[in-house]
């Protein structure tokens, strides 16, 4: 891991970091030089030596050098934690955009923004208050150490008698206390992603408020973060007053064997003194280290949470990206299987889908159609088999390069926090305000978004401002009047609108579909009589395909039996 940090700060950082050692290391040694020289003052100043003044301005200038180093130290110590942040930030992000659509429906929002914002700021610490402090305070405790040995060697070892015990305690209790960081560190992504989960849902939590499901699983969330984070820093307390008290007992021994030695004669009582003064210093470091220690437990966690982002498996790119050549689609034997489940979700599917046709994918719930339809998409890539855009695999082609042949309509329209504009140029960044409008008109939104306050320039969720259920599919609609793909994958409409907006959108769709080559995810079967193919999924294989006559002409066909009972229920 520290390696792997070193390798992501750049060089400037870098010097950041060895400068802030430098200016710490400055900061400890003028206090320690402050320290003796007050001692020395003092002994000379009872004997009357007449230097007062002199002393006074000796300590008032390292005082400034004191002051000045620590703020230089601070600055260039955190300029080297952001420039660190800064880094893995960018690297978080650049393998977020790389990693393949489907990601991000398995892996859930709250973690990754979790992981974002709390695991990367964690990494601040490691450069800003662990290692440049801790490197800083290792150099100055061995200067102390060795000058001390020299001055008097029985008062120095007994400065340091407790100390390889209380390191070694402390190594042993981080050991266990590693777990249950983890278990903080785990719950508190597990509790930021559901507090995610809870507010985008809130409209279904309202309306089924009798469940309580999720209010559960929030509280139990809390509860659960709150005995881990109790139970971590109980552990954190005790640790602390162990160690303290098996280093102190250095002191003790200093103090006891220091005035033996004074009563014998075998040291003067100004060494004793000395002793006594620097032995605080020389133990700064070593109280500040269980800090350090869990301060790196903490970043090793947060380190362990961002890899799973940077590490997480992206789609092979081609190095010379093909272009296909129309808009033709085939499966051909085409397996998959989800990451967890385990029996495949698509299972030797092949089909062909002709340049300018629609066709229909029906089945029941779970039977593999959106799967095909996001294979398709490069969501993922086919474990087995091929997928085919034009005569190319979806493989050489590229994941842009396939998103660029596709529009989506789908039934959940996702709508950012910007202008209606800039949301309907999604499908072409660069369109002008003519080519977004006539998308609009073309798609009968345009007369609803002259009717919000500010037009096209209105900010969805500004002072409340939103789209109707039919408005944000119509919405989607010119989106993909304004990619212009040739091939369209559209999610059939549920009941979920009324009649006079599933009418315009029939109709925004009809004049959408024409010309295009067209998948249509179905989920009523009198839509798709007339489609140019209709292909019957159930269990993840492809059971039956034809034109409607040519699937109800089957004696006991799948589809002849789901019509019929259709026909029934109407
Ligand atoms: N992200 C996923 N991770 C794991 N399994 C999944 C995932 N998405 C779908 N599945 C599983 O794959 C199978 C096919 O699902 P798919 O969504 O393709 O069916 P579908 O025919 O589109 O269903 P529906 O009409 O209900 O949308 C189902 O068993 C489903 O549980």
């Amino acid at each position: 891991m520290i390696h792997q940090i070193f390798g992501t700060m750049t060089s400037a950082g870098r010097k950041m970091f060895v400068a802030a050692i430098v200016g710490f290391t400055l900061y400890s040694m003028v206090s320690i030089a402050m320290v003796l020289l007050t001692v020395v003052a003092i002994v000379d100043v009872i004997n009357d030596s007449g230097h007062l003044w002199m002393y006074a301005i000796a300590l008032a200038i390292l005082l400034l050098v004191k002051t000045t180093s620590g703020i230089w130290a601070d600055k260039q110590k955190h300029c080297a934690g952001f420039d660190l942040v800064f880094q893995i930030r960018k690297q978080v992000i650049r393998h977020l955009k790389k990693l393949p659509l489907g990601y991000y429906t398995q892996s859930r929002l709250g973690e990754i923004s979790e992981i974002i914002h709390r695991d990367v700021d964690n990494m601040e610490l490691i450069v800003a208050h662990l290692w440049t402090r801790l490197s800083a305070d290792i150099l100055v405790s061995v200067l102390l150490l060795s000058g001390l040995l020299m001055y008097s060697w029985p008062l120095a070892l007994l400065m340091i008698c407790t100390l390889p015990l209380a390191v070694l305690y402390l190594v042993l209790a981080l050991k266990y206390a590693q777990p249950l960081e983890k278990a903080t560190g785990d719950a508190g992504a597990d509790m930021a992603s559901l507090f995610v989960e809870y507010v985008r849902g809130m409209p279904v939590i309202k309306a089924f408020s009798q469940s309580h499901a999720l209010d559960d699983r929030v509280h139990d969330s809390i509860e659960r973060f709150a005995q881990a984070s109790g139970k971590a820093a109980k552990n954190r307390a005790a640790t602390l007053a162990i160690y303290g008290w098996i280093m102190n007992l250095s002191l003790v021994a200093v103090i006891t064997g220091g005035l033996l030695m004074v009563l014998y004669g075998t040291v003067s009582a100004v060494v004793f003194l000395v002793f006594i003064v620097v032995s605080v210093e020389f133990y700064k470091p070593f109280v500040a280290l269980e800090g350090h220690w869990m301060n790196y437990l903490t970043c090793v966690d947060s380190y362990r949470r961002i890899t799973t982002v940077t590490q997480a498996p992206i789609l092979s790119e081609p190095k010379q990206p093909r272009i296909p050549q129309g808009a033709d689609i085939a499966y051909e034997h085409v397996t998959f299987r989800y990451a967890q489940a385990d029996a495949p979700a698509l299972t030797d599917a092949s089909l062909r889908i002709p340049t300018g046709t629609t066709t229909a994918l029906v089945g029941p719930s779970g039977a593999g159609k959106t799967t095909a339809t996001s294979l398709l998409m490069r969501f993922w890539d086919v474990d087995s088999g091929q997928i085919r855009i034009g005569g190319v695999d979806l493989r050489d082609i590229g994941s842009e390069g396939v998103l660029a042949q596709i529009s989506v309509v789908m039934q959940n329209v996702y709508l950012f926090a910007d202008t209606i504009a800039n949301n309907i140029s999604l499908g072409k960044k660069d369109a002008s305000r003519e080519e977004i409008m006539a998308a609009a008109k073309a798609a009968l939104i345009h007369d609803d978004i002259m009717a919000l306050p500010k037009g096209y320039n209105t900010r969805i969720g500004e002072n409340g401002v939103g789209l109707s259920g039919g408005q944000r599919q119509r919405l989607s609609v010119a989106r993909a009047f304004l990619k212009d793909a040739p091939i369209v994958v559209l999610d059939e409409i549920t009941a979920n609108v009324d009649p006079i907006n599933e009418a315009l959108m029939q109709r925004a769709v009809t004049e959408l579909t024409a010309g295009r080559t067209v998948i249509v995810i179905a989920h009523h079967l009198h839509t798709i009589q007339s489609a140019d193919q209709i292909v019957v999924f159930d269990a993840g294989r492809i059971i039956e395909t034809g034109t409607h006559t040519q699937l109800c002409a089957l004696p006991d066909g799948y589809y002849r039996r789901m019509w019929e009972q259709c026909e029934g229920l109407v």
